[in-house]
């Protein structure tokens, strides 16, 4: 089965530097989760291609993709400020993923993936006439519309408010299919709610995944005392 493999990864930003030797499966559910500043933006986004590993590798099924511009890798990724261009229309803002001078786009798939978030029928509105779920499940479908096999999802959904925030991830555990979903979280829920496996990032390394029922039942010392236990 594929997995994105990162080995003998480093990377160091002045004087911050970040670890990592581990395996995440297709197909997984996995949360990232750590104090603040220990690194899970970074890791996420040199997975994604913003930045350069200073060692090491990253496979995709068997595949170098360090190497690769960020396009070109196997992977969407979703921030938390969204991102939707404000004057275009939400298909638009879904179509510029797939090619970005919109010419060569195909709508019907544009509207299947705004049926699958529950936006039908607002393709043509602008994100400002959306609600802030609303905009969520539209940033959603942009991600899911490149249809590649990683989702990387950085606190996309933090700003929603609880209730919203467990639909979004409901939403995603059912749109997600087969592909790999590596979401960044600062809340435990989150993690209970939606990832069997858990990445610890504190003290310099992102470790090996663990199952999340284990790693809050039996916190190591770093996530206890973000944990406030
Ligand atoms: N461009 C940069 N240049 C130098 N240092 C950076 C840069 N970006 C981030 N850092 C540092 O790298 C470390 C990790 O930051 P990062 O944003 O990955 O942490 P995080 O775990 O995502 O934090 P938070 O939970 O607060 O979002 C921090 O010490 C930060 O100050």
């Amino acid at each position: 089965m594929a997995e994105l493999r990162l080995e003998g990864f480093r990377i160091t930003q002045d004087d911050f530097t970040l670890r990592a030797d581990l395996a995440l499966p297709a197909g997984g559910r996995v949360a990232v989760i750590g104090p603040s500043g220990a690194g899970k933006s970074t890791l996420l986004n040199a997975i994604a291609g913003f930045v350069p590993l200073n060692a090491g590798a990253m496979t995709w099924a068997g595949q170098r993709i360090d190497a690769l511009p960020p396009g070109e890798r196997p992977l969407s990724i979703l921030f938390q400020d969204q991102n939707l261009f404000p004057h275009l229309t939400v298909a638009q803002n879904l179509g510029l993923g797939l090619d970005p001078g919109l010419r060569h786009v195909d709508w019907g798939g544009v509207n299947g993936v705004l049926d699958r978030v529950g936006l039908a029928g607002l393709g043509g509105r602008r994100p400002a006439q959306l609600s802030g779920g609303q905009q969520s499940r539209a940033a959603l479908a942009r991600a899911l519309l490149r249809a590649r096999p990683i989702l990387l999802l950085d606190e996309p959904f933090a700003a929603l408010g609880p209730a919203l925030k467990a639909e979004m991830l409901a939403l995603v555990e059912e749109t997600a299919g087969e592909a790999l979903v590596v979401l960044v979280t600062h809340d435990p829920a989150d993690a209970r709610q939606f990832a069997k496996q858990t990445v610890l990032v504190a003290d310099g390394v992102a470790a090996a995944p663990q199952p999340t029922a284990e790693i809050f039942a039996n916190p190591p010392p770093a996530l206890a005392a973000y944990l406030g236990q």
